[in-house]
């Protein structure tokens, strides 16, 4: 809770004169709302017992000129709270974004989407509702509960205390309740992660479930959440439901106290009419407050919930960082692994790889589907860290290059393309913005993209959706080759990326690629013989490591795994379901 509160207090400082304006003038309205009980006292006692007629309009003005008081003075302080929570929650919302962009690989694998977007959204708006709505519920009620208080026992001490009997009874099941509602929160903010966790899911796979007609199946899984969902809303209601019966029977109790009592101690003569008037109206202010505790209180845990919730991410912290002093140099390209083993959990997904690659070499990465070859050149843009061993670049290791440095040097086409809701040209220019048109067109030629984009009647200026809807998985990797090629990186990094090509175009590609000057080192990952035969040095991978490696000539002398592949999809060649 503490921290909870620091936390806000950390934003809501830089507008605090406006906040404690808001919260001073909150205090102001309580104190006129003292005047209302006042004055209608007033009247029934000085005007209607005592026959001064000439106060009453002395009184009534006193109650119109509080109620429009209370208007105006109202109307500002509400617009400042919003203004402040707004700004606030609009500098954490900032500061989230940001961190999620200063996150690693491992961040994003270890939490889902939707329950990153609920903090993003949900849970910053928590925030903003705590910031505007319960500070100012709550500091209203305590000083209206203060200031009626302290009206009541300046009327009549001795009448105050027998009302207040039941008043330690009503604190302690409002507290009772805001306790036992505290998991009832946690639960529901769970259920509201989980649910959207699952819609983005769903959107984002929209294909895979109409393709498997899995409609009906997703339609129970969400019931199932929603219900979930529901039920976690209930229980947290059920809790609230069950002490409101209580505290509304303490709260009509304590009327009907005042109304025995002070009639007895008006009977006695020992109070009069007017002063009884006075502590009814008073007695509601106490009243409320003490009846609105629980809910007061379940709000602040809903806020410390959300809070606990935004920690997680905002006081994470990213493994992969820069160390002291990095280093920034021309990266020419030259790529060392000296004995490099890699696990992302328990298990060793790398095992002491070792290879070099001049600059301008091209390195082909070889071997069956998870062998560890993503694993393998996500080391070297430092996605991740090795867990023994060093990945060197121009002979420096990876963890002392400046990180944004390094990946501005290094481009990569990657296996799982994604593709923004952009112009054809806005994606590939993505890493070179401002790059000329000329440079955009060339990049499509060299990825083989420039004949379907001038088909398209916008050609570059053509809007593709999120996932590159409307685009065949072809033209997709084709985009995202571009976008690779256009930051003229000294490394280029192609997993998988002509995967989905036929074999005409995916040769149209590589020769251009060839063509086009190299002095990028080239890591191509790839299935077919024919897309890494040319290359200086050919890995071949097999369970994490580096079985054999050399040129296209020197694997087949060695007879190896490569070789295998080689006679298995020369066979396939000749059996004319392949060609090599
Ligand atoms: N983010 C991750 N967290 C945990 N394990 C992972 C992660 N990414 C990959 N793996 C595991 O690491 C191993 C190697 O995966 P990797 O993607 O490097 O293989 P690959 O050779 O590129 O396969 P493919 O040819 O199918 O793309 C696999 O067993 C995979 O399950």
């Amino acid at each position: 809770m503490k921290e909870a509160l620091a936390f806000v207090w950390s934003y809501t400082k830089k507008h605090g004169l406006a906040y404690g304006m808001a919260i001073f003038l909150t205090i102001v309205v309580a104190g006129i709302a003292m005047i209302n009980p006042y004055a209608t006292g007033m009247i029934v006692g000085e005007v209607i017992q005592n026959g001064h007629r000439e106060k009453l309009a002395l009184y009534l003005a006193m109650i119109v000129g509080a109620a429009l008081a209370i208007a105006i003075i109202r109307y500002i302080y509400l617009y400042l709270y919003e203004d402040v929570s707004q700004k606030v929650v609009n500098e954490i919302r900032g500061g989230l974004y940001r961190k999620f962009q200063k996150m690693d690989f491992r961040f994003f694998d270890q939490n889902r989407v939707g329950d990153l977007m609920s903090r993003l959204t949900g849970d910053t708006d928590a925030i903003r509702i705590f910031l505007s709505a319960v500070v100012y519920q709550l500091v209203y009620y305590l000083f209206i509960f203060c200031f009626a208080l302290v009206m009541m026992f300046t009327i009549n001490v001795k009448f105050t205390l027998i009302l207040l009997i039941l008043t330690p009874f009503i604190v302690f099941f409002g507290f009772r309740q805001a306790w036992n509602s505290r998991r009832a929160f946690h639960d529901v903010r769970d259920e509201y992660s989980a649910l959207n966790s699952m819609v983005t899911e769903n959107v984002s796979g929209n294909r895979v479930v109409k393709a498997f007609a899995k409609e009906w199946y997703e339609i129970q899984k969400f019931d199932v959440r929603n219900e979930a969902y529901r039920d976690a809303n209930l229980r947290q209601a059920g809790i609230a439901a069950k002490y409101i019966p209580i505290l509304d029977t303490l709260a009509v109790s304590m009327s009907l106290i005042m109304l025995f009592a002070g009639g007895l101690m008006c009977f006695n003569g020992s109070m009069g009419i007017q002063d009884l008037v006075m502590i009814n109206g008073y007695l509601w202010m106490v009243n409320n407050p003490l009846r609105m505790i629980g809910w007061l209180l379940n709000d602040v845990m809903r806020f410390v919930a959300s809070y606990d919730k935004l920690r997680q991410v905002i006081y994470a912290q990213p493994a992969i960082e820069n160390l002291e002093g990095p280093v920034n140099f021309e990266i020419k390209g030259a790529v060392e692994f000296r004995n490099v083993s890699f696990r992302y959990d328990k298990e060793m997904i790398l095992k002491n790889v070792s290879f070099k690659a001049k600059p301008g070499d091209t390195v082909a990465i070889i071997g069956a589907t998870g062998a560890g070859k993503t694993t393998l050149v996500n080391l070297i843009t430092r996605f991740y860290d090795t867990a023994r061993g060093m990945v060197l670049v121009d002979r420096v290791n990876v963890r002392n290059i400046d990180k944004a440095h390094l990946r501005k040097h290094i481009a990569v086409a990657m296996q799982d393309v994604f593709l923004f809701s952009d112009t054809i040209e806005g994606n590939i220019a993505y890493g070179k913005p401002n790059a000329p048109m000329e440079e955009v067109e060339e990049a499509a030629r060299i990825a083989g993209a420039k004949e379907f984009i001038e088909k398209f009647p916008d050609g570059y200026d053509t809007i593709i959706g999120e996932r590159g809807v409307g685009l065949s998985g072809g033209q997709r990797q084709r985009l995202a080759l571009a976008r690779a090629l256009m930051v003229q990186p000294s490394i280029l990094i192609l997993d998988d990326t002509t995967s989905a090509l036929d074999m005409e175009t995916e040769f149209e590609v590589f020769s251009n690629l060839r063509k086009k000057e190299q002095t990028q080192t080239t890591f191509i990952i790839a299935h077919r013989i024919s897309s890494v035969k040319d290359a200086d040095l050919i890995l071949v991978m097999d369970k994490g490591e580096v079985v054999e490696q050399g040129t296209h000539q020197e694997l087949l002398e060695m007879k190896g795994q490569y070789y295998d592949i080689f006679c298995q999809q020369m066979g396939a060649v000749q059996d004319g379901r392949e060609a090599v």
